[in-house]
């Protein structure tokens, strides 16, 4: 259950709302602004074609409908964490009332995807979707790095890369009520369903997370008091969180947003979530165009995700990931 201690105390209207019609230098100002106060924000006339969007919905549909044995069974069979998953998230403990698909976007295990008798119809809108969403991260990416003065495609041609590390997640979460009536909880505790973790507080390791819902809400972000915001869900619209590496590449100007999910009372709850990640070997750290005053501390030193993938993986969902990436830390 969620923690009292967590409470709630600001709303959702303070949340950014960037419309992508308008002028460009109002949006790349706008989307600068969110990354440096929370580190979140919702796109809306972002040009994504709703068709993509709702095969892709209705795929993900149609894969949680299916019994466990099958789900399990989504090819091609890969390492963990890759493939589905109930409950657990990770490989160090953390669990929430979650069932998911994680996918690597990678060519071949796009090509090899299958489950079922629909495997084509499967991996066609897996395709589609991420290439429509990695085309808008690019472009908010672009957007945020005119913001910011830097050379053109300073973030966005790290995602572009061949070699790209980047993961599609399918999270569905089941209703509060519907997580009682499994029996698990004890009967005097039925007269309310109160709202569970589904998916632990975190931050996201990658560049840029470019994240949608269904109409049921559930996502909270942290705002810098402390606070957590629920996020109103807006089909229509996409979320897009600052990760870790976007973090560094800034020298911490932008903030790598904490974020959770949790259940909702009545209604079950599907999510996609984007991770745009570089390649293994991309070298990561503030950006010298960044540092701009000569007396400016250089807060991260220089790593490659490969680096932080393997520390990463070692931790806890909610651990801070980049504290050992501090240059206060020493490198030998
Ligand atoms: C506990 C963990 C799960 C996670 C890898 C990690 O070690 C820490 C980050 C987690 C996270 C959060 C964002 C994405 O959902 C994810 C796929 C990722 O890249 O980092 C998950 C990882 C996971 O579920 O395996
Ligand atoms: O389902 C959500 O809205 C959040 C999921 C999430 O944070 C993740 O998959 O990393
Ligand atoms: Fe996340």
């Amino acid at each position: 259950m969620v923690k009292e201690s967590q409470n709630i105390v600001a709303v959702d209207q303070d949340i950014p709302v960037i419309d992508m019609s308008l002028d460009r230098s109002r949006v790349s100002m706008q989307m600068v602004k969110a990354c440096e106060t929370i580190g979140f924000f919702k796109v809306v006339n972002h040009a994504v074609d709703p068709d993509v969007i709702s095969r892709m919905e209705q795929e993900a549909i149609n894969f949680f409908a299916k019994p466990v044995l099958e789900k399990k069974s989504v090819g091609p069979v890969v390492n963990r964490p890759f493939g589905y998953g109930l409950k657990d998230i990770g490989l160090k403990g953390d669990i929430g009332e979650v069932e998911y698909l994680l996918l690597h976007m990678n060519p071949l295990v796009l090509s090899q995807l299958s489950f079922g008798n629909d495997s084509t119809k499967f991996s066609s809108a897996v395709t589609c979707y991420v290439e429509a969403v990695k085309q808008l991260a690019c472009e908010i990416l672009d957007l945020t790095a005119e913001g910011l003065r830097l050379p053109p495609h300073t973030f966005s041609k790290l995602i572009r890369a061949v070699d790209s590390d980047s993961v599609l997640r399918l999270n569905h979460y089941p209703s509060s009520d519907q997580f009682l009536n499994s029996g698990a909880t004890k009967l005097s505790d039925m007269s309310v369903s109160l709202p569970r973790v589904g998916f632990g507080e975190h931050t996201d390791p990658q560049i840029l997370t470019v994240l949608r819902s269904n109409g049921v809400g559930g996502l909270q972000v942290a705002f810098p008091d402390g606070s957590w915001v629920p996020v109103s869900p807006d089909p229509s619209a996409f979320c897009v969180l600052v990760g870790d590496l976007l973090q560094v590449l800034t020298n911490g100007r932008f903030i790598s947003v904490r974020h959770r999910a949790v259940t909702t009372e009545h209604a079950s709850r599907l999510s996609m979530a984007y991770f745009a990640g570089p390649s293994a070997h991309a070298k990561i750290g503030p950006l010298p165009a960044i540092i701009t005053a000569a007396d400016q501390p250089r807060l991260y030193r220089t790593f490659t995700w490969a680096d932080y993938k393997k520390f990463a993986y070692s931790l806890r969902l909610g651990d801070n990931r980049l504290d050992i990436f501090c240059s206060c830390v020493d490198d030998k």
